[in-house]
């Protein structure tokens, strides 16, 4: 069973469009990846998810029932782009306070706190004031106050914005852990690469409208493009085929895109049977970056074209 169903979603400001008619699904245990360029739509859809905007028209279904906020807020997570914690407050009591917000009695909010910040390396924070610790620092604590209760949906607005690379794999470690501990992760950004290494799923979404669904593996494979990257023996050159056309060439690696369909097997054979050594011979995926600015700067018709495809 999906932990989120979003139907039909549709918010407008206005004559804006800023959520026109999206429906996707998020499986228990996963994490997903929602993805627009600026202006897409998703703040607009994540404060729909977390009961902020009420929805001009369409369904969230969280956890089987109809969402209903005052229920529901518990169990979801939600650490948003503008981060909200209070600067003047110490850390340690703040945190605290959070956690009980959160449902969490003082002791088990003092157990849990006491872990994520021994994980963390943040001990020596408690006494702290918000407004004396770094951007990062402030990334990381508002990460365990998000996570602390453990709640069925966790919700990261660019969760990796203003950390080096050591906090930002400690983080991640944390998102594989949560999602296999049964969190649903729904993970906001710009940054291609880090989806692709975390996502199992994603959805794009441009101008309000979704334009893109699916796991990232199946993804790459509806739009690779049969360019093939080829290594010979060094100081051999590939011949010109009527297979194939040889986009780049450099030393002995040559990049080329395969004329329709064609069998691999069989322009193996042939290259081998004109004694060219062949070192290497790896498909060449598209990256998710490449997808999302052909997509987004596709013209209207070509999206349309897609989305048919993909419905
Ligand atoms: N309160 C508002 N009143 C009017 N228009 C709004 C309001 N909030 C957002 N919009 C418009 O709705 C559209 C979607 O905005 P939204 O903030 O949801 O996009 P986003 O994908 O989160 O963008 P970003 O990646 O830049 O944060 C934009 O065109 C924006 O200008």
């Amino acid at each position: 069973m999906a932990l989120l169903e979003v139907n039909h979603l549709k918010k407008y400001y206005a004559s804006q469009k800023a959520v026109d008619d999206i429906s996707f699904s998020i499986a228990r245990g996963s994490i997903f990846g929602l993805l627009g360029p600026n202006g897409a739509g998703k703040t607009t859809l994540l404060r729909m998810i977390t009961g902020i905007f009420y929805p001009d028209e369409g369904q969230i279904i969280f956890e089987g029932r109809p969402f209903e906020a005052e229920r529901d807020i518990l169990r979801i997570g939600y650490m948003p782009e503008e981060r909200g914690l209070y600067k003047k407050m110490k850390i340690g009591e703040q945190v605290l306070y959070l956690a009980q917000l959160k449902g969490l009695n003082r002791q088990e909010a003092l157990e849990k706190v006491k872990r994520w910040f021994q994980k963390f390396g943040m001990e020596s924070w408690w006494n702290r004031k918000v407004e004396d610790l770094s951007k990062g620092m402030q990334q990381k604590l508002q990460f365990v106050t998000t996570v602390l209760h453990e709640p069925s949906l966790i919700i990261l607005d660019e969760p990796f914005s203003g950390l080096d690379p050591v906090n930002a794999n400690l983080i991640r470690d944390e998102i594989h852990g949560l999602a296999e501990r049964g969190c649903t992760i729904i993970f906001s950004t710009h940054r291609m690469a880090e989806v692709e290494e975390i996502c199992d799923q994603i959805v794009l979404i441009n101008k309000g409208r979704k334009v893109l669904d699916g796991a990232v593996g199946t993804i790459k494979e509806q739009f690779k493009e049969h360019r093939f990257l080829v290594k010979t023996a060094e100081g051999q050159t590939l011949p010109p085929g009527k297979d194939y056309r040889i986009l780049d060439q450099d030393a002995s690696e040559f990049t080329i895109q395969l004329n329709g369909q064609h069998d691999t097997n069989a322009l193996l054979s042939d290259l081998i049977r004109q004694n060219i050594t062949i070192r290497a011979f790896n498909e060449i995926l598209p990256s998710l970056n490449d997808i999302f600015i052909r997509l987004v700067n596709d013209n209207q018709s070509t999206t349309r074209a897609f989305q048919n495809n993909l419905s």
